[in-house]
């Protein structure tokens, strides 16, 4: 009930000379730092933090102290609670003061993702040969985990190598001191740690308390065009299409496939489907038939993608061993290799790489040039000169971390380069010459020679968008000099004569020629960045919402308390109740429902915020009318919660 002799406690409006103000500053050095509770340590205790760090100076304090913990106590969740802000015209309702204590939302459990997808591994078919089998040296205490990312993630999964934030002091060591420098922390990487993504307790960093997380900011780029009445709903949530892209990708990577022929097990993968699109034994690029599986591993319960060499017979057990060395390679531009083994699970004798799967990529041959020959007199599209420099450099910073590891690509061949999304190539296939053609004569200076040559024909034959074009090199150099520019056209021809010995060509001096295209390939992947980030932030209302609509479903219109007074009809959960009335169930003038999810997006918020705004809530036979704030319906919903949260609480 709005009481009219109780102050107004709307601590925003508040003066700083306030006294209760100055004494909440006194009482935050007898209040235990959340960020100790939560992570045992506050990073900001020597920068201003005005929390107490010592929990037995806490222990310690006089039982006055204790007392503090009441509606003023200066925490995260707003805990000022009194009868001040609800009236009703029937009967006087109040909140209990217990509320203040209640608990913020937790999940009670989570399910471990590899412990519900995973079937435990069954070693029927062992392999004969297996990378993890020849143990290589490793440089300085590597260690693997920190450069195999399980899926692809866009970044060549330096995420999990524990990024570096420039700005912010490392709360944890980087590493295991000495790992191999090739393992760069990425510079735009996200914290991983969390410590700073949840929610910030102490009064640090410029955020004033309560948080206001019901007011919206929209993150950039707008389109500048549109004026408000053209906004929809749609403005709101992912582009459609991104949505649609991400939801089909996440279809491919759970498809199965029945009733197939496949093994069910290979090694320690299980649920093979098969990713190629002919049945045709083709053997030009391997010297073996190849065949591209998805399968899961029973290991980590992740799908990756499996490439059989049919009827390869391993004869010298160093050649597998070469795979070791690709498994350091962890760049955007390269499919990850994550193993190699022999295997007899196809009846036959084949070679089994592991590597990341990109659900619903093609080939570069797929996409300009109509397949593997198969289409060949079919018209494909010119590539604009602007996506031809993205593929360069995106090929040139892959071929840049394959060289600088000692290796080479050895097969650089549009059907073996994978688009994995709009633009983005990656180089696939790495790996398997090596081991195939272990015995080969050259020197790695040579075949990272040849990889510049093969860099330079790829992109001359997808110029001509033809996959024979290099049958007659002259004729194809007269089409690209027509079609494309000098810049284009000179860096191509260097590329081409990379075997020549007359001056030193290797990848640093190419990536040197071609610096101002890279800047501007860079400066399209910052724009992409700027895209996806204004994409997630219209995201991160959801989850919030969702959890505060669970917890609000959990408590209204239970059953069980149907006759339970004190649940459903008195106190707090009869404002709930009106509450989700107002919120969904309104009306309009004619009687007619108004669904404006506007008006739900805005209430929710300011639920979850608790804002001292007030509103008015009709009962639905108009008898009872509420004036009551967000910030004791927040407190209602929380105490209900923990009521139903802990079944000895209940009241029968
Ligand atoms: N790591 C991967 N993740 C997802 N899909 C892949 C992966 N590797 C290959 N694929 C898909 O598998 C299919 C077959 O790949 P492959 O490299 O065998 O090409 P191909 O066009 O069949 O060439 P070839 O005729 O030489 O075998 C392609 O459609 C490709 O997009």
């Amino acid at each position: 009930m709005a009481s009219a002799g109780k102050p107004n406690l709307d601590d925003s409006r508040r003066s700083m000379g306030s006294p209760k103000l100055k004494a909440r500053v006194e009482n935050a050095k007898d209040t235990l730092c959340r960020n100790v509770t939560i992570y045992g340590r506050c990073r900001y205790e020597d920068k201003g933090c005005a929390f107490n760090h010592d929990p037995h100076r806490l222990n310690s304090a006089d039982s006055a102290n204790k007392k503090r913990f009441n509606v003023d106590s200066p925490s995260f969740t707003p805990s000022l609670l009194s009868s001040n802000g609800s009236s009703t015209t029937k009967k006087p309702t109040t909140i209990s003061p217990k509320a203040v204590s209640a608990a913020p939302f937790q999940p009670k459990t989570v399910a471990s993702r590899s412990n519900t997808s995973t079937p435990a591994r069954q070693d029927v078919l062992a392999a004969d040969w297996t990378v993890a089998d020849v143990q290589e040296f490793v440089p300085q205490g590597f260690d693997a985990s920190h450069v195999a990312p399980l899926q692809g993630n866009g970044n060549g999964g330096l995420a999990s190598a524990g990024p570096f934030d420039p700005f912010v002091a490392p709360s944890t060591p980087l590493g295991t001191p000495g790992a191999v420098s090739q393992v760069q922390p990425n510079p735009y990487s996200h914290d991983p740690t969390g410590t700073l993504g949840g929610a910030f307790f102490a009064n640090q960093g410029g955020f004033q308390q309560p948080v206001q997380y019901h007011l919206y900011a929209p993150i950039g780029p707008h389109s500048q065009n549109t004026l408000g009445y053209q906004k929809n709903v749609h403005d709101l949530f992912l582009p459609n299409d991104f949505r649609e892209e991400l939801q089909k990708k996440a279809a491919a990577t759970l498809q199965t496939l029945p009733n197939t022929q496949l093994p069910a097990q290979v090694d320690y993968f299980h649920s093979l489907v098969p990713l190629d699109l002919t049945h045709q034994k083709n053997a030009t690029t391997f010297g073996f038939p190849s065949w591209v599986y998805k399968a899961q591993s029973s290991k980590d319960g992740n799908f990756y993608a499996l490439r059989r060499l049919e009827g390869f017979r391993l004869t010298n057990e160093k050649a597998i061993r070469s795979v070791q060395a690709w498994k350091r390679v962890c760049n955007g531009s390269v499919v990850t290799v994550h193993d190699a083994f022999t295997s007899r699970s196809f009846q036959d004798s084949s070679l089994i790489f592991v590597t990341d799967y990109h659900p619903l990529s093609k080939t570069l041959a797929e996409q300009h040039l109509g397949g593997n020959n198969r289409f060949q007199g079919r018209h494909n599209p010119h590539i604009p000169e602007q996506v031809l420099w993205s593929y360069i450099t995106q090929i040139a910073n892959g071929l840049k971390a394959i060289h600088s590891n000692g290796l080479a690509a050895r097969i650089i061949d549009a059907s073996k380069i994978l688009l994995t999304g709009k633009n983005r190539v990656r180089l696939n296939a790495c790996a398997i010459l090596d081991v195939v053609q272990f015995d080969t004569q050259r020197t790695i200076t040579d075949l990272q020679r040849q990889d510049l040559v093969n860099f330079g024909q790829l992109i001359v034959t997808l110029g001509a968008n033809s996959p024979t074009v290099m049958h007659n090199p002259t004729k194809s150099m007269e089409h690209f000099t027509r079609a494309y520019s000098p810049q284009l056209k000179n860096s191509v021809f260097w590329l081409l004569g990379a075997l020549q010995k007359d001056q030193e060509r290797n990848i640093d001096v190419f990536i040197t020629g071609i610096s101002s295209q890279l800047m501007s390939t860079f400066d399209s992947a910052l724009h992409l960045d700027d895209q996806l980030t204004s994409d997630l932030s219209r995201e991160l209302e959801n989850g919030r919402i969702v959890r505060l609509m669970t917890k609000l479903n959990f408590v209204n219109e239970r059953p069980e308390y149907e006759h339970d007074r004190q649940w459903s009809e008195n106190g707090e959960r009869y404002f709930l109740k009106i509450f989700r009335d107002y919120v969904f169930h309104q009306v309009d003038a004619q009687g007619d429902p108004v669904t404006d999810l506007g008006h739900v997006l805005a209430c929710l918020n300011k639920l979850d915020a608790g804002t001292d705004e007030k509103i008015t809530l009709v009962s639905r036979d108009e008898q009872s009318c509420f004036i009551v704030s967000y910030k004791e319906l927040k407190k209602a919903l929380e105490s209900s919660f923990q009521a139903l949260s802990k079944p000895t609480r209940r009241m029968h």
